[in-house]
């Protein structure tokens, strides 16, 4: 089998015709991105080792206890994005505002992030990641919040990290989605699978059930159509997953089929969902549109959003594109 790494392939991108082209300054971006990952990859790999465990004693802007990696992993992103010099701002789960890299306004992109997700599962050795989203610069001027507020419609690529058993970068510019696998010893990822493909159908769903009694009425007639298996009206069984790191959560999708819903529910209105859209959202439902599935907040499809706010929530539901339809249509 002869490997293509992931130089290559995005040589072979900057060279393509047509609509899988990208330019010189996005395969930077993503070089520059590959390169922080695997060294968030090889503090995550030592674990208790490299001391990057436990709370950091801080909370972020949305109120939530910040652990030692995510501060870690967020300022690693931060330097290396803005040295590659192609990077005119970022914005983090981590920041309550964008980070305008001081001199680049002009530069053509942006990039807003998740550094660390699942940071529950950091300390009992769960899959992880980082998640990432690439939006062009508009260039009117200063770079400011509202120069990210672009709908996911907008990005020219997204992709995540999942550090689990193996590392994993799962990529789209918009022309299908790639996955490749990082080989530690040679220090590079390598293309383990050009075309994800998510099945239309499946058996598996991924939601968090200790949150049912909140779940809005479409919500609940769908997730007990599920439950109630072969002998119910679906006529057939259904297996559940839930892992509590989205990224480790939509691997499995975007591998083998499967729905992913974090539902907006009755507990706080002004909580529209618990996923940040912008860099949870949205590039994940770039790379599962990508992959032939489909993803909706209730009923509307997530790119097509028109943010509001950096660290504004939706609620979300993705994947097998059939399932994915059925619970969309419920709320209707
Ligand atoms: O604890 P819950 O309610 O199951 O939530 C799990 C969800 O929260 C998240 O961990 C939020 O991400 P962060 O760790 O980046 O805050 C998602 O990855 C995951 O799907
Ligand atoms: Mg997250
Ligand atoms: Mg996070």
């Amino acid at each position: 089998m002869s490997m293509i790494t992931l130089s290559q392939y995005l040589k072979a991108a900057e060279g393509a015709a047509g609509h899988g082209r990208i330019t010189p300054e996005l395969s930077t971006l993503i070089h520059a991105l590959s390169g922080v990952s695997q060294h968030i990859s090889a503090a995550v790999h030592k674990g208790a080792l490299s001391g990057v465990l436990g709370t950091a004693g801080t909370e972020n802007v949305q109120g939530e206890t910040q652990k030692n990696l995510d501060i870690i992993a967020n300022d690693m992103i931060l330097v290396a994005l803005a040295a590659s010099g192609v990077v005119a701002g970022m914005a983090s789960e981590e920041l309550d505002d964008c980070s305008p890299v001081p001199g680049h306004a002009d530069k053509p992109y942006l990039v807003l992030f998740d550094p660390l997700d699942g940071s529950s599962n950091i300390d009992v050795n769960v899959s992880i990641g980082t998640i990432f989203s690439v939006l062009p610069n508009p260039r009117t001027g200063d770079i400011n919040n509202h120069s990210f507020l672009q709908p996911g419609t907008a990005q020219v690529a997204a992709g995540y990290v999942v550090y689990g058993p193996q590392t994993s970068l799962v990529l789209t510019f918009g022309n299908g989605v790639a996955a490749f696998t990082l080989d530690r010893e040679a220090g590079e990822y390598v293309l383990t699978t050009p075309a994800m493909d998510i099945p239309a159908d499946t058996k598996e769903f991924a939601i968090n059930m200790s949150n049912q009694r909140h779940w809005y009425p479409p919500v609940q007639k769908y997730i007990a159509e599920l439950l109630a298996g072969k002998t119910g009206e679906r006529g057939k069984d259904f297996n559940m997953r839930w892992i509590a790191s989205m990224v480790a959560d939509v691997h499995r999708v975007l591998t083998r089929g499967g729905i992913f819903m974090y539902p907006k529910d009755l507990r706080d209105p002004n909580k529209p969902g618990k996923l940040r859209l912008m860099y949870e959202a949205n590039p994940m439902s770039f790379l599962v549109e990508q992959a032939g599935g489909k993803s909706f907040d209730a009923a509307q499809r997530i790119l097509d959003i028109q943010p509001t706010e950096l660290h504004q929530r939706c609620a979300v539901m993705l994947g097998s594109a059939h399932e994915v339809q059925r619970v969309a249509d419920y709320h209707l």
